[in-house]
């Protein structure tokens, strides 16, 4: 019997470039990420988060007219019809909200149905459906788990001040909408991540784009990728006051586990939209008056830097913010779904304009053929 030569695996597909994309661009060794060539920190200084969601599905940034047209289309969108209220209300509220999201757009799409799943209206129109109905759908989830009754969206308001009046009852200070807004621009897009090539996935064999989502958030949900922003919240809240933080830290890295918030696939000398979020996190911070989480993330910073040469990734100052904005914790990654949804849609379309399918190949490694027992 010849040997037969083992292929070379790239387990995780590390390092393996798939396809090209014109959505964004990661540079880990000058630390950069562009969104259609704008640099994400600039987007996130001088732009509204519909802006950058008109950016990554058009190519371009909005005129003042486009931008109108388009909010105006987002405002008259974001209701949930009766139906989709009733669906929401039976799912259980012992589920993460991670599941909530998930079985709502998959419920959406049985409202939305398309043969063909390649025409570039119709999957436009289906993305900005998405987008403007997810605050709803996450506000709703948010507050039902504390016993209120949900709040209607509000059309004089833009995306960030009428999803937060949807969760808290009020337009919070505009240092609050700010940060938050920021945290949108920040995760609305970061090329091939393990949700988005989901998606991408899903949408080569010629499915339809609510499969893709669906699909993409039950991967965004798993620790070592979106989910890991509430990791990093629970974790604090164990931690509790920053003295007890270096040795926390030091029986988690005896015990070899993964701290959350910190590492990533691509970046290996830090991640390029940390320094925004974390001087939104200081914003925050500053004007709810409460420092303890700060010097909770410089102790677990400085002793994991110091002991491993690991850079807190996005997900790190994100926790902490969303906590001080008053989000409980389980709605922390659907908010990054209700961002995470317009680089997610850009991608299906762009796959869908070019597809190939994907299908990678195994090296396999199981029992030699044998025959069935007679
Ligand atoms: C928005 C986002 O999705 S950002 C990512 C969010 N995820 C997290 O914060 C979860 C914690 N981080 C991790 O688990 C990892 O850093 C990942 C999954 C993000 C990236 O992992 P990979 O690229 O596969 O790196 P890999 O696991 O090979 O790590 C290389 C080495 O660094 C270590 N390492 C990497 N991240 C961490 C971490 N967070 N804590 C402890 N050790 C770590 C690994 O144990 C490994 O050590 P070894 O070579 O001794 O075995
Ligand atoms: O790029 C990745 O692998 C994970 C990430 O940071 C993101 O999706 O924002």
């Amino acid at each position: 019997m010849s040997a037969e030569a083992t292929p070379t695996i790239y387990k995780g597909l590390a390092g393996v470039v798939v396809d090209t994309t014109a959505v964004s661009k990661v540079v880990p060794e000058t630390n950069s990420l562009t969104y259609r060539g704008y640099a994400v920190q600039e987007l996130a200084a001088s732009c509204s988060f519909e802006q950058v969601a008109y950016l990554l599905w058009y190519g371009e940034l909005p005129s003042d007219g486009q931008l109108a047209q388009f909010t105006q289309r987002e405002r008259a969108s974001r209701r949930l019809d009766r139906s989709a209220q009733a669906v929401l209300a039976r799912t259980p509220d012992t589920c993460h909200p991670m599941d909530v999201v998930r079985t709502m757009i998959s419920y959406l799409g049985t409202e939305d149905p398309d043969e063909d799943a390649t025409d570039p209206a119709k999957l436009m129109a289906k993305a900005q459906r998405m987008f403007a109905i997810l605050p709803t759908i996450v506000a709703a989830d948010m507050r039902r788990r504390r016993g209120l009754d949900p709040i209607e969206p509000h059309h004089g308001l833009g995306y960030a001040e009428n999803f937060l009046t949807m969760c808290f009852g009020e337009v919070p200070d505009p240092v609050i909408v700010r940060a938050f807004e920021k945290s949108m621009i920040l995760y609305a897009e970061h090329s091939f991540n393990a949700s988005t090539f989901s998606a991408r996935v899903v949408t080569s064999t010629g499915s339809d784009m609510y499969s893709a989502v669906t699909a993409a958030i039950g991967a965004l949900k798993g620790s070592l990728h979106g989910g890991a922003n509430e990791a990093v919240m629970y974790d604090m809240i164990e931690i509790d006051t920053p003295d007890r933080a270096r040795g926390w830290l030091t029986e988690k890295l005896d015990a070899k586990a993964k701290v959350m918030g910190f590492g990533h696939r691509v970046y290996k000398n830090g991640d390029s939209r940390v320094p925004t979020m974390y001087d939104a996190l200081v914003d925050v911070s500053q004007h709810v008056g409460q420092d303890k989480w700060l010097k909770i993330y410089h102790e677990l910073e400085d002793e994991m830097v110091s002991r491993t040469g690991i850079r807190p990734n996005l997900d790190f100052p994100t926790g902490p913010a969303y906590h001080l904005m008053g989000f409980d914790i389980g709605a922390f990654t659907p908010i990054f779904v209700m961002s995470r949804i317009t680089g997610w849609t850009a991608h299906i379309m762009e796959q869908a304009a070019s597809n190939a399918l994907i299908r990678p190949l195994s090296a396999y490694n199981g029992p030699q053929q044998r025959s069935v027992p007679a």
